[in-house]
């Protein structure tokens, strides 16, 4: 029960410009009876029926079927080369997916030439520009911390969105280009594709994803090391070998036919058992086999009363298959 400091404090309300729907957070520290320190603080919230308009400079956005949104690099003169914008709007993009309930399965292509050529090396002036400043080490080096962390929260922004992310890849994807498909669910790529960890021919170590990701999806510590170490390519044979794309296509037409297939099929089945399956895999990659089983166990007190458990169970009992479940957005 909050205070009745607090609770006066809640009455205050109020019109932020630019805030067309909020939420009062407010903080309360106690001590004893008495609230020893509160603070309100005015939190945005998208509108959930909002409609969704996706439109980008950096990112072409479609709805080639239901359910399915794709999202493609689109600098094709630019190699798709990721430059501030791009960063900034992936990010964006994600996060808005994630909250969409028309939006079941996501394909990351490109447009162009190759998927992408990492970061884009002519638009670091915010770089240069902060190592040439007069700011003292430390000022720089918390500068240089927040950059790095909002690139990093860019890919992870497609880690974190609960719908699967089905990557059709092609040409070379360089550098940050690892770093994103790292990131995604399922990865395809044409028999011409290539693949380099490049950053230590630019100087620096992987910085937004590669080393953290790309080593449990392939499994073998001494060929990430090498790769890493010496930034060679690798080819589409050698990366299905080692695992990290599980399909390979002579073309790009055929490649993006079977996304589309694929996202099709995980698009018709229940949103409750996908999304729960995304987020237990991620969350199960990263702990013990007990951690994950107990955050199964109490994701299930709820998602075991799902209507598409019934539904589902309905469909599978019609053996002549006529029964087609048809599952409500979430
Ligand atoms: C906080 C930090 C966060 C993230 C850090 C990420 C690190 C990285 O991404 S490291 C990787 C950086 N990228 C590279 O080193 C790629 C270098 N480029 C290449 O290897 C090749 O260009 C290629 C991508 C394999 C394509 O080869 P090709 O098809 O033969 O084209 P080119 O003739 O080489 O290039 C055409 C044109 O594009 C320019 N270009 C290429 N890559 C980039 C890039 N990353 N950024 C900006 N511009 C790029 C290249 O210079 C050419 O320009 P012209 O003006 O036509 O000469």
């Amino acid at each position: 029960m909050a205070s009745r400091a607090a609770r006066c404090l809640l009455r205050v309300t109020g019109r932020a410009s630019g805030v067309t729907s909020g939420q009062l957070d407010y903080s309360l520290g106690q001590h004893g009876d008495r609230a020893f320190s509160t603070s309100i603080r005015l939190r945005s919230r998208k509108d959930p029926d909002a409609k969704k308009t996706y439109s980008f400079s950096t990112l072409k956005v479609d709805k080639p079927a239901k359910g399915v949104i794709q999202v493609e690099l689109n600098r094709p003169d630019r190699l798709n080369a990721l430059n501030n914008d791009s960063w900034c709007e992936i990010r964006e993009f994600f996060d808005t997916i994630s909250a969409d309930p028309e939006c079941r399965v996501v394909i990351l292509s490109a447009l162009g030439k190759h998927f992408t050529a990492g970061i884009d090396l002519q638009d670091m002036g915010f770089m240069m520009d902060l190592l040439g400043s007069d700011l003292d080490t430390s000022r720089k080096g918390l500068k240089l911390e927040q950059k790095v962390r909002d690139y990093q929260d860019s890919f992870t922004a497609i880690e974190k969105c609960p719908k699967p992310v089905i990557a059709a890849i092609h040409g070379g994807c360089i550098g940050g280009g690892v770093d994103m498909t790292s990131a995604c669910d399922i990865r395809y790529c044409t028999e011409d594709a290539f693949f380099a960890i490049k950053e230590v021919d630019i100087g620096m170590a992987a910085d937004v994803g590669t080393l953290q990701r790309f080593p449990k999806i392939v499994g073998n510590d001494s060929l990430v090391r090498e790769l890493a170490f010496t930034a060679r390519k690798f080819y589409a044979a050698e990366a299905k070998s080692i695992g990290f794309v599980s399909r390979l296509f002579d073309s790009r037409e055929t490649m993006l036919k079977a996304a589309m297939d694929v996202a099709s099929l995980i698009a018709a089945k229940s949103p409750v058992a996908v999304q729960g399956t995304k987020v237990h895999l991620n969350y199960s990659r990263d702990h013990t086999v007990q951690e994950g089983l107990e955050h199964m166990a109490i994701w299930q007190m709820t998602m075991l009363q799902s209507d598409d458990i019934m539904k589902a169970a309905m469909a599978s009992a019609d053996r002549r298959g006529k029964t087609v479940p048809e599952f409500a957005d979430v």
